[in-house]
């Protein structure tokens, strides 16, 4: 089952065209990344997701069902996590938390009371009536997540969370992001700069580009053993991308074994850095830039 299915989306800002037929999915409960240069067109995608930019062309769909270009985000069953910590500083944490569900027309003390119970699961709980300054930034950025997460929406659309945070923190929210998932199964959209990242919370990786461009369905590493090391022969057969440049598309798609640890034992795995290598130079390839080391 397709949670999220995008078919041929096309976006110009006046004669700049950005996004020329982008299409993807991401199956009920996967975590799908896409990665791309800056640039590339990644949060505009977001963007017309969530309805705040309506595509020139092509389809949106959740579970089938055709999502209408006039509908307001709101409306759509799609929870987005903006780059940035948006917390309101004058609000108290729960108040921010609950902010979502105000929005939509529920009353504050329903909100905060929806808010409140994730708070203890989510590792938050005594923070309910501080400010965000007293919050670390990893701390903001669950507080993010629980707002975005306690919408109930099935789909959710995370634009770089972990962006801003040091590596070690990082790291943690990582493993936390990974274990809230599996009590709650989220279809999982997310954009991130960060190659290791991608690999470690991903089911399949995605890469904008203005490259060619695969066939639907089509995966680099699809007929990877799941449970041994790469072979490097195997590892991007059919994923040579064309160096080109102009409007993006899906120009790679890396699947990434299950079978890899993603707790601390994840570096340790070795068939992560050959994934991150394949992926740097879909990167690379999908940005038009020459990469030497690219296989043959
Ligand atoms: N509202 C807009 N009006 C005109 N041009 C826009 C608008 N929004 C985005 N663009 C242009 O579209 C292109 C893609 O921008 P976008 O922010 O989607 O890229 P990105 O891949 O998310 O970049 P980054 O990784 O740096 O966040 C850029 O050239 C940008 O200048």
């Amino acid at each position: 089952m397709k949670a999220l299915e995008l078919t041929g989306l096309r976006k110009s800002f006046g004669d700049h065209s950005v996004l020329d037929g982008v299409s993807l999915t991401v199956g009920a409960g996967e975590i799908v990344s896409l990665v791309g240069a800056s640039g590339s067109g990644k949060s505009t995608l977001l963007s017309l997701l969530i309805g705040a930019l309506r595509p020139d062309a092509g389809e949106i769909r959740y579970e089938g069902e055709l999502m209408d270009s006039s509908a307001r985000g709101r409306d759509r069953p799609f929870a987005y996590m903006p780059q940035r910590d948006v917390l309101f500083p004058w609000r108290r944490i729960l108040d921010n938390a609950g902010i979502g569900l105000e929005v939509s027309g529920l009353s504050r003390r329903v909100a905060r009371g929806r808010a409140k119970e994730l708070f203890a699961p989510f590792g938050l709980a005594g923070t309910e009536q501080r400010y965000p300054r007293q919050l670390s930034g990893g701390m903001r950025q669950r507080v993010s997540f629980l707002r975005t997460v306690v919408q109930g929406k099935p789909v959710l659309l995370l634009d770089e969370p972990f962006g801003a945070l040091d590596a070690i923190t990082r790291d943690e929210l990582q493993r936390w992001l990974l274990e809230i998932w599996g009590v709650h199964g989220w279809s999982i959209l997310l954009i991130t700069h960060d190659i290791r990242e991608a690999v470690r919370l991903s089911d399949r990786v995605l890469v904008l580009g203005s490259g060619p461009g695969l066939e639907a369905g089509e995966s680099c590493n699809a007929q990877l053993d799941a449970q041994g090391p790469l072979n490097a022969g195997q590892r991007i057969a059919g994923s040579r991308t064309s160096v080109a440049t102009g409007p993006s598309r899906i120009a790679g798609e890396v699947a990434i074994p299950r079978t890899i640890p993603r707790g601390t034992e994840f570096l340790r795995d070795p068939r992560v850095p050959l994934l991150e290598a394949d992926l740097h130079e879909l990167l690379v390839a999908a940005a038009g830039v020459t990469s030497s080391s690219a296989h043959t």
